[in-house]
């Protein structure tokens, strides 16, 4: 038995208004032919219920350009589904707020790059957009509407990620989810930070995660999963859901396992950044894709790891990113390529 997906990503729309230089879709203003119908869509919901009841992010591109995304996210709620949306915020007004809340979207994600104007609308491309996503944050204040501060960490941000944090906290944040960039689409290999530089700031994470009164938590750094046990070790330190909360009962990546991707146009992904095709939704039901694509049962094995992932001891809480693997060798069973751990058994 396949365990059912916990978790969906769905490009609702590729179109974006924001251009931002590190986009994994390369999102432009134009919005490419062929994407779901509304009535597509719904059908893709009923077969994830199919399967199972999980989290359903509606994303982008930015899903706010989409005029049917209230209708397709009542669908998902009516049907049972957790749908959280995630945008950049800039689109944000108290009609769409209240459109929003009327779908019974749970959660919003908001995009923040930077603590100040320049750093974020240099990662955005657009002149404003920081102006922008934080007057659409306070129209979600005022309606109360429960939202969480995204940050893609890059060489371009960097030192700045504790004061977003704190920003985060300001603003009324429930949440702060780092990711960080993975070099598909826009995103460039020469703005990933460095493996030391992973290794300093996810002990840093760590740090945070233990004072912080929101919750914080770490995407497409599946070595932080190392990092907690290595540190909670020292510590002396039991990992458990009491200490380590939703960290403990989860490990490096979700992709194939728990987690997918779908495309505007009905493509099926490990996630967002692995280019790998696991089906097409308009050619086969989700549940056959689900259960039976070759890259979905390779990421289930963790036998087929290769490189230093394969013979280390915490493949089965890491694993490396599959899709920085992918970017460096072009087969994304190879060793994470920025992982500075070296295993016990090599
Ligand atoms: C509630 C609002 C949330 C929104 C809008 C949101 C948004 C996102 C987005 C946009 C991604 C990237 C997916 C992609 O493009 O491939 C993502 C990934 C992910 N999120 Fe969230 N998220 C939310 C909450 C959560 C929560 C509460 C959890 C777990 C406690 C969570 C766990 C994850 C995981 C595991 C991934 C997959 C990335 C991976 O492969 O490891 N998210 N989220
Ligand atoms: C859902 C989140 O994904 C981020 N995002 C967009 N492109 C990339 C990439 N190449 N690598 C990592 N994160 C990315 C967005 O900035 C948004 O905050
Ligand atoms: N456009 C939205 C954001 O920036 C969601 C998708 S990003 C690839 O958060
Ligand atoms: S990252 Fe999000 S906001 Fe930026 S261009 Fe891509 S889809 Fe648009």
């Amino acid at each position: 038995m396949t365990n059912p997906p916990r978790l969906i990503a769905w490009e609702l729309t590729a179109g974006c208004n924001l251009n931002c230089v590190h986009c994994r879709g390369s999102s432009t203003s134009s919005v490419p032919e062929g994407e779901l119908t509304t009535e597509e869509a719904k059908h893709f919901i009923d077969e994830v219920v199919e399967l199972g009841k999980p989290i359903l992010i509606v994303s982008g591109g930015e899903p706010l350009t989409r005029a049917d995304v209230f209708e397709i996210a009542r669908y998902g709620t009516d049907a049972g589904l957790r749908v959280v949306l995630a945008t950049n915020g800039t689109l944000l007004t108290p009609e769409i707020v209240e459109k929003l809340k009327a779908a019974g979207v749970q959660r919003l994600s908001i995009s923040l790059d930077g603590a100040i104007a320049k750093t974020h609308d240099e990662f955005r491309g657009v002149p404003g957009a920081f102006d922008r996503t934080l007057a659409g944050i306070e129209v979600l204040r005022k309606a109360d509407f429960p939202f969480q501060i995204n940050t893609t960490i890059s060489r371009r941000n960097l030192e700045e990620v504790p004061k977003t944090l704190e920003l985060a906290k300001e603003l009324g944040a429930v949440a702060y989810h780092v990711f960080f960039l993975v070099p598909t689409g826009r995103g460039e290999e020469s703005d990933e930070v460095s493996p030391a530089d992973y290794e300093r700031v996810l002990n840093w994470f760590y740090d945070m995660q233990k004072e912080s009164e929101i919750q914080l938590k770490a995407t497409c750094a599946p070595h932080y999963f190392r990092i907690m046990r290595q540190r909670a070790k020292k510590e002396g330190i039991e990992i458990s859901v009491k200490t380590h909360g939703y960290e403990a009962m989860t490990k490096g990546c979700l992709g194939g396992t728990g987690f997918c991707f779908v495309s505007s146009v009905g493509e099926v992904y490990p996630c967002g950044y692995l280019p790998v095709l696991a089906g097409n939704i308009r050619e086969q039901s989700f549940r056959d894709v689900w259960e039976n694509s070759e890259v979905f049962r390779k990421l289930r094995d963790p036998e087929a790891l290769k490189g230093k992932c394969g013979i280390c001891e915490y493949k089965k809480v890491c694993g490396g990113c599959r899709a920085r693997a992918y970017a460096a060798t072009g087969d994304y069973l190879e060793e994470e390529p920025y992982c500075i751990y070296k295993p016990e058994n090599k």
